[in-house]
């Protein structure tokens, strides 16, 4: 239902403004979230996993190590129906080199083999401001990972990303 994909960004836009501002990347919020009963499993922001770590990632890590799994493979522990919502589109390409996040979702395979998180739902697109056009989502859905905008929030969305930037 819409207006509950519209609760879960919001609570990922909560996310995002937990983030410390830097000018050299977004401020961004994701939920993990299993899909048929609508538990929210994880939750994190950009940076708030030691290191430079992105939203997406932190979500995957937290969930990963509250079941003593290394991150690669958190699938193992994953609901066969999970879900992703995060404020701005996965990256594709990391100025710092890091795995980005559309591997780190595409891995999150079960011990079948098969990918545990179905769909990714996206508050914004990324700015085109340090990697160009971003590939996220072509590389996702090329993965059989759908990818969703759900609309309403894209302005608080952006205020809250670039905070760090000098405006
Ligand atoms: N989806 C997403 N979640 C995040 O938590 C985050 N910070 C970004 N940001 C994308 C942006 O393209 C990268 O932040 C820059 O490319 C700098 O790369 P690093 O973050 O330093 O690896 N994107
Ligand atoms: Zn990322």
């Amino acid at each position: 239902d819409p207006k509950d994909h519209l609760q879960y960004m919001r609570l990922a836009l909560d996310q995002a403004q937990e983030s410390p501002p830097k000018p050299s990347n977004f401020r961004v919020g994701a939920l993990l979230v299993d899909a048929d009963t609508g538990t929210i499993l994880s939750r994190g922001y950009t940076l708030e996993c030691e290191g430079n770590t992105h939203a997406e990632q932190c979500c995957l890590l937290k969930f990963a190590k509250a079941h003593d799994l290394p991150e690669e493979s958190v699938g193992e522990a994953l609901p066969t129906n999970t879900v992703i919502y995060t404020t701005m589109e996965p990256c594709n390409l990391r100025l710092s080199g890091n795995l980005p996040c559309a591997d780190r979702i595409i891995r999150t395979r079960g011990k079948d083999g098969q990918p545990r998180i179905k769909k990714v739902y996206l508050g914004v697109k990324e700015p085109e401001k340090f990697v160009g056009e971003n590939e996220g989502r072509k590389k996702l859905e090329e993965n059989g990972i759908e990818c969703i905008h759900v609309p309403g929030l894209e302005d608080r969305i952006l205020s809250v990303a670039t905070a760090g930037h000098e405006q």
